[in-house]
């Protein structure tokens, strides 16, 4: 079979590949992606984008009811067609010519169809018509195939039908019962949204709301989706569930008792598409979570990269982070790193180095858009303490702040910060509350340039709003 050569062949145009590919060009190699459904991938057509639209309009509804003025002049709820209509537009219509046309500017060639690796440095690509291309790796091939929803192993639930996060970020109409399965980011985003459109909502979160966040982040998500009729179901479990023929799903606890509703959507986690990628052919196990090192080289069980380090993976497939901004930037890290290979210069793979995804360790911002939104960055109190830093823990009550009072009656959150007290630095910092999305950067900037406490004492913030929680921090920690 005739095969094709590129400098570098990218398996999964996600944001993560997409990115890659173009990293690999801007440094003067060629490259190829392969994508078998859409380019854009999970996150611009049935995660980020459609959901963060699914949450945008009850966000600035809730925003307005806040602001005595504001309040009276709005009247009436959400209009749900209008948000779904939105939400189609962000997901752009489940098309993606737009982002095909960007490929082609940026020099990529796209080759659609499930890509498999077939031996080192070679690339098999099925087409939907079953026709197979083969591509050939001058430098290396990415792994960058994302991962899908965990759909676990509870009786009958997936002779159900139930929904997964992509069936909840594309959904037409709103069921009148909604209920969820798990208690994390998705289970919490989702049933803050799909309340405010007008379902009665059931979470099941066994493990609680947002248990690897700051225990008050959890706290205030729980009590505000409460306040608004959701029936929060903590340490809840769910043992089988059956689908009637009339629609109705029926999940039996496992303390015997059963909740019904007209959906049921599965959010407990990922799975790494990682099953037909032809891991087998290079002796690693299908289905597995690719491990990588800190320049996103995938290793063996030994630790040492595959064959001579042709092999790379990136984005949700690696486990590092599940993120898009975290795994575009381990795409810049990765790209970078094969063109510095290719044309035999320094790989700098040290700590922070260009090459080297560091931020991913403990570094890592994240806004979650509940009500209210948390937006954290590093490590929470109690991972720098299982991590053996000697920490002081600081916090703040967000309402108290002149600008959040401001910038809403009533305002209710937290903010924490996590010093390290041996190096005097931040590394850790929550905020819990309405509009806090925009102030984490600040935060990260801190973690990330480790900038000594004493010197944050003149980054002075601007009165009044509600950065000045930043003021409060230091203050209550002393100079
Ligand atoms: C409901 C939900 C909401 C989210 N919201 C946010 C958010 O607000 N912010 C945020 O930062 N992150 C969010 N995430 C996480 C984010 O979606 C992922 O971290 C991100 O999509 C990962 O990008 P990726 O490129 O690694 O993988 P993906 O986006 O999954 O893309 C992988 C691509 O590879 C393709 N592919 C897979 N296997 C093959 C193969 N063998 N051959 C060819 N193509 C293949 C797939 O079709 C897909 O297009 C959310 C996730 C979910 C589930
Ligand atoms: N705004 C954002 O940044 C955003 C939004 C959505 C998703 N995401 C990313 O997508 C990924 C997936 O999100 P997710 O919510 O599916 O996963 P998650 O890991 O955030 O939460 C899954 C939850 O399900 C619980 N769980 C696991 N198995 C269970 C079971 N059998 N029954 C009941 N509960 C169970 C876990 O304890 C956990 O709390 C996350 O890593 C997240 O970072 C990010």
């Amino acid at each position: 079979m005739e095969t094709t050569m590129y400098d570098v062949v990218v398996i999964g145009a996600g944001p993560v590949g997409e990115n890659i590919a173009d990293r690999i060009v801007q440094g003067g190699l060629s490259a190829a992606i392969v994508e078998r459904e859409l380019v854009g991938g999970e996150c611009s057509y049935w995660a980020c984008m459609p959901t963060k639209a699914l949450l945008r309009s009850g966000t600035a509804l809730r925003a307005a009811r806040r602001v005595p003025g504001a309040r009276e002049a709005v009247t009436g709820d959400l209009d749900v067609a209008a948000v779904l209509r939105r939400r189609d537009s962000f997901a752009s219509n489940w098309k993606d010519d737009g982002q095909v046309s960007w490929l082609g500017q940026a020099g990529i060639s796209l080759y659609r169809g499930q890509g498999r690796i077939s031996s080192a440095r070679a690339v098999e690509v099925t087409g939907e018509d079953g026709a197979t291309v083969s591509l050939t790796a001058r430098h290396a091939v990415v792994i960058a195939t994302g991962s899908g929803a965990l759909v676990p192993d509870i009786a009958g639930l997936r002779e159900s039908a139930p929904w997964t996060s992509r069936e909840a970020a594309a959904a037409t109409a709103v069921p009148g019962r909604l209920a969820i399965i798990g208690g994390g980011v998705v289970a919490s985003e989702m049933a803050t949204a799909f309340t405010g459109l007008g379902a009665s909502v059931t979470m099941l979160a066994r493990d609680g709301v947002l248990p690897m966040a700051e225990p008050f982040a959890g706290e205030l998500v729980t009590g505000s989706l409460q306040d608004a009729g959701v029936s929060v179901r903590l340490g809840a479990e769910a043992a089988s569930v059956k689908r009637d023929e009339d629609g109705t799903v029926h999940i039996t606890l496992t303390d015997g008792e059963t909740i019904e509703a007209d959906e049921l959507l599965v959010a407990v986690g990922r799975t790494p598409n990682t099953q037909n990628v032809g891991l087998d052919a290079i002796g690693l196990t299908p289905g597995a979570w690719l491990v990588v090192d800190d320049t996103l080289r995938v290793v063996g069980e030994e630790g040492t990269p595959i064959g001579d380090g042709w092999l790379y993976a990136a984005g949700d497939v690696n486990r590092r982070v599940l993120l898009t901004h975290q795994g575009k930037y381990q795409a810049r890290a990765v790209g970078d790193a094969i063109v510095a290979r290719a044309k035999g210069e320094a790989v700098e793979d040290g700590r922070w180095g260009r090459h080297a995804a560091t931020a991913d360790e403990r570094a890592v911002p994240q806004v979650i858009f509940t009500e209210p939104e948390i937006a954290s960055v590093g490590l929470t109190a109690a991972a720098a303490a299982a991590a053996g830093l000697r920490t002081r823990v600081v916090d703040q009550d967000l309402g108290a702040v002149a600008g959040s009072a401001l910038h809403a009656d009533g305002y209710r959150g937290h903010a924490r910060m996590v010093v390290d007290e041996d190096r005097k630095v931040i590394v850790g910092f929550t905020l819990a509350g309405p509009d806090v999305a925009e102030l984490l950067h600040a935060a990260t900037i801190a973690v990330v340039g480790e900038v000594p406490l004493d010197r944050l004492w003149h980054a002075v913030p601007a009165y009044p709003t509600i950065s000045e929680v930043w003021l409060r921090l230091l203050e209550t920690y002393g100079r």
